[in-house]
């Protein structure tokens, strides 16, 4: 009986063995498939085909298998296929890290980002004049942060509210960097104006509400000084990580991703701080990636321990607001920290050892 089954089982293993090699075969066609989709621009994921294929597969079944198990089975068969597609068009992506195994370093004034140590990116949420940016500076420098960010474009959910400084902002920045000797960052919004950021920052902020506008994208892909893309307020990391494509495919790849928080039912927090998009950017991509404290949570009580999580989960930044009296600021007064505040957590961060200067 024993040896019966043994018989048995050796013909199952030579089955499982030819059932195998068909299956790898299959697989080498359905890249192929995909290679040409890829060209093409057209979607992997094809229903009508594989409900023709079912139907046909059902029809010509000899049995004793029932039509549904036969379904089921070749359903996982397509399933592994389109995965195999979707892996092989993730390695061909610019800032895929299958295509580019060594992290992208931007210098930014002498500051590397994205290498062995970790950035403070700390200022105002809007510019509001000469006098509130030279105190953040001021103070900045003293705690030797290197980058300034400061909102000239604002982008706000009302059309009433404070619109911004524009073109006036940005200059304001440039000359107050220059002062202080620190690099700047601020948000652009139309594709006009990334000509001319050049010429008074030093890196070009995407918002999370732009984060697909690919006309932005394409033209931030031509500036020649880095971008920092933030991730939509309901962005997949997926589509994250195609705009960021879409910049480096446009020519730049002086390309940072930062997590903002993104939009959930969650409301003790302004947006929810998704701590697995750092690791999993950082495998998926080469690219640096950052931490936006302050959007993400909306409150200034736990910027402390979201910080060192995020430093802790490896971000290569993190990015805070600070306002001299954020009661009186003209956006996000919620959640900016005053000076004191700021150095209070700029203090606790280094002192938890997690950040590497
Ligand atoms: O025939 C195709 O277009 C394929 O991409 C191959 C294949 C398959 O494995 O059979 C894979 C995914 C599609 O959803 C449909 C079919």
């Amino acid at each position: 009986m024993s040896e019966q089954l043994n018989l048995l089982r050796q013909k199952l293993d030579g089955i499982n063995e030819e059932l195998l090699r068909l299956l790898n075969e299959r697989a080498v066609v359905a890249r192929e498939i995909g290679e040409i989709k890829e060209k093409q621009g057209v979607p992997k994921f094809d229903p009508v085909r594989e409900r023709a294929m079912l139907e046909e597969l059902t029809r010509r079944n000899p049995g004793p298998f029932k039509d549904s198990a036969v379904k089921h089975i070749f359903k996982e068969i397509f399933k592994a296929s389109l995965n195999l597609q979707e892996e092989d068009h993730a390695k061909n992506l610019i800032v895929s890290r299958k295509n580019q195994p060594e992290d992208t370093l931007i210098d930014v004034k002498g500051t590397v980002i994205g290498g062995s140590s970790q950035v403070m990116i700390a200022g105002p949420c809007s510019v509001e004049s000469y006098e509130q940016l030279r105190t953040v500076a001021a103070a900045l420098k003293d705690a030797g942060i290197k980058i300034m960010r400061g909102g000239a474009f604002k982008p706000r959910t009302s059309p009433y509210d404070f619109q911004g400084l524009g073109i006036d902002g940005l200059k304001m920045l440039k000359e107050v960097a220059s002062e202080f000797g620190l690099a700047t960052i601020s948000e652009i919004v139309h594709p006009d104006h990334i000509d001319i950021a050049g010429q008074y920052i030093d890196i070009i902020q995407i918002g999370a509400r732009n984060m697909q506008n690919f006309e932005l994208l394409k033209a931030a892909g031509q500036a020649s000084i880095p971008v920092l893309l933030k991730r939509g307020i309901s962005a997949t990391l997926e589509e994250f990580v195609h705009a960021a494509e879409y910049i480096a495919v446009s020519g730049n790849t002086q390309v940072m991703l930062i997590e903002r928080g993104i939009r959930t039912y969650e409301k003790w927090t302004r947006n929810t701080l998704d701590i697995s998009a750092v690791p999993l950017l950082k495998q998926e991509t080469h690219l640096p990636v950052l931490v936006d404290v302050s959007h993400s949570t909306g409150r200034k009580d736990i910027l402390l321990p979201c910080a060192k999580a995020a430093l802790a989960a490896g971000a290569d930044g993190v990015m805070v607001e600070v306002h001299p009296d954020p009661q009186t600021a003209l956006s996000d007064a919620a959640q900016q920290l005053d000076i004191p505040q700021f150095q209070q957590l700029w203090n606790g961060i280094r002192e938890s050892g997690l950040f590497k200067e």
